[in-house]
């Protein structure tokens, strides 16, 4: 697949989000939704409402990813409104087989997430039951982090279980995705990259986007995975 770009909102104006979602709407592939309760991460950003409204106002998909502790309570709920991709953490669902075929049982893409410290091995036997998996490269919360590079050697291994077991399943980076960092994101294997401050810290998010898939690609044409 090639290379795609969702900008995360959280790095937006969160009193003109429909504006700034409208500035990436003819350059990226998804709005990366950041939804965060203040328990499974110490922050507090937005909930289904918000996501509800933004759903009447975006022409990009949303790709709803859940920092919360109850996601076998509320993923489906996100995926039922309309969003088109729903991430749940694996260190927060208590029944992630179950919520994983709900979300795709209302017609969403279902996504696993992992925090940099948790390891994808133990998620091989459920890959079926997957069709993204977010691999964290900052410690999920805040935004403008410093990208992590020890999640690297986890980027390429998960790439391996995914060729391994012949799976269209798509890998997500998120935290600290920049010009600096894409290239060795794509190297490793990742193809979905989400972008908070790189692209919305930028003049033209629009035109930010641009340089980053364009990087994104051309990592991505000389990786060897
Ligand atoms: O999930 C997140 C934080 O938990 C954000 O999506 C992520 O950090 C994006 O922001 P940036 O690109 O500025 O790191």
């Amino acid at each position: 697949m090639a290379p795609q770009i969702a900008p995360s909102i959280l790095s937006a104006d969160f009193a003109r989000l429909a504006e700034d979602v409208a500035r990436i709407a003819d350059s990226a592939d998804w709005v990366h939704v950041d939804v965060m309760d203040n328990h499974f991460v110490p922050n507090l950003t937005l909930g289904l409402p918000v996501v509800q409204a933004l759903l009447q106002h975006s022409t990009l998909p949303l790709d709803c990813h859940l920092m919360i502790e109850d996601p076998d309570r509320w993923a489906p709920e996100y995926a039922e409104a309309g969003a088109k991709s729903v991430t749940i953490h694996a260190e927060a669902a208590k029944a992630p087989i179950r919520t994983l075929r709900t979300i795709r049982a209302a017609g969403a893409r279902a996504g696993l997430g992992v925090n940099p410290a948790t390891p994808v091995d133990g998620f091989e036997d459920i890959l079926g039951e997957i069709d993204m998996l977010l691999l964290m490269t900052v410690e999920p919360g805040f935004g403008g982090q410093r990208f992590l590079d020890v999640v690297l050697p986890k980027v390429r291994r998960a790439r391996e279980l995914i060729k391994g077991r012949d799976l269209p399943i798509w890998l997500q980076v998120d935290g600290g995705v920049s010009a600096e960092t894409i290239e060795r994101c794509a190297d490793a294997g990742a193809d979905v990259f989400v972008a908070g401050s790189a692209v919305y810290g930028a003049d033209d998010p629009a035109e930010a986007v641009g340089k980053l898939r364009a990087q994104a690609e051309e990592a991505t044409a000389k990786a060897d995975w």
